[in-house]
């Protein structure tokens, strides 16, 4: 796992938005091979959406040849609610940038069936190839998508009742009234986040810090479902400094020590290659994947 902090949730946009944007550039999307990206709603990767829809307009990157599948979506919302994950995505997202309408994909909610709903979600990803990078967010009890505590770290997707807790830190998305939040969501599961060939994760706000102490600190426990993500073989996760509030000062010092390692050896790279002395091409990876 690799693991980065900076200043604040602008910065960590910054760099989370430019990395995706360097993956998706030197993949090489093309019409028959599109770059398939994980997209999660919340606060957290608003400032990573504006670098990407910044990046666009300035035409270093293109959704032309990308495909997106959402983590998850409220039961019983209507698509167009002010509230629904589908509202957000095109309002926050995809209503900026390139991205043919047909190749978004999002749960629907409102479907009869909702567990025929997971299985197509499940099989729609396979058939694309399986998802190349999926951006992630945490919630405060330490969930990813909406796996909240206790969720199989085996599990797909499916139908899932919220904690009582999601559904009062989202109750201020509506006007406060726990009342009208609704009480289930559709959800990839655990195991289909781990299946992405990487997973990008955005915590930021000190009422994250307890969440991603026990999801880097503490070991993999369904508890904190986002822990699951130590068994990734390439994971990251970008926090601002106020998100490292809880964790340990030699954990802290530990993830930027191993980061100005990395960046000196990328510059020693860079240096060769420009002097023509033939050092790797290749993406120089971090020991700490
Ligand atoms: N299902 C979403 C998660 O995917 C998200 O990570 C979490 C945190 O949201 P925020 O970034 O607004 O704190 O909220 C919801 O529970």
């Amino acid at each position: 796992m690799r693991f980065i902090i900076r200043d604040d949730p602008a910065a960590v946009g910054e760099y989370v938005g430019n990395y995706i944007a360097r993956r998706i550039n030197e993949f090489k999307p093309t019409a028959e091979r599109k770059f398939v990206l994980g997209l999660p709603t919340g606060s957290s990767p608003i400032p990573t959406y504006k670098v990407l829809i910044r990046l666009v307009k300035e035409g270093k990157l293109s959704f032309k040849d990308v495909v997106t599948f959402n983590m998850d979506e409220y039961v019983g919302l209507p698509i167009d609610h002010k509230e629904s994950y589908h509202t957000f995505m095109f309002e926050q997202l995809f209503s900026h940038i390139d991205i043919p309408p047909s190749q978004v994909n999002i749960l629907d909610g409102t479907k009869k069936d909702l567990i025929a709903e997971c299985e197509e979600y499940e099989q729609k990803i396979k058939d694309a190839g399986g998802i190349e990078l999926f951006l992630a967010g945490i919630g405060e009890d330490g969930h990813v998508a909406f796996n909240e505590p206790g969720s199989s770290l085996a599990s797909r997707t499916r139908i899932k009742t919220l904690a009582y807790d999601t559904i009062l830190a989202n109750s201020r998305f509506f006007d406060n009234d726990l009342s009208s939040v609704p009480r289930m969501a559709l959800t990839v599961g655990v195991a289909t986040v781990l299946e992405a060939r990487e997973v990008v994760v955005v915590v930021t706000g000190q009422r994250k810090s307890l969440a991603l102490r026990r999801a880097i600190e503490e070991g993999v426990n369904h508890l904190t479902t986002l822990s699951a993500l130590q068994l990734h073989q390439h994971s990251l996760i970008v926090a601002d400094e106020d998100a490292t509030a809880e964790l340990r000062v030699k954990t802290v010092k530990y993830f930027k020590s191993i980061e100005r390692v990395q960046d000196e050896v990328e510059a020693s790279h860079r240096e060769l290659r420009a002097n023509g002395n033939g050092s790797p091409n290749g993406k120089i990876t971090s020991s700490m994947e």
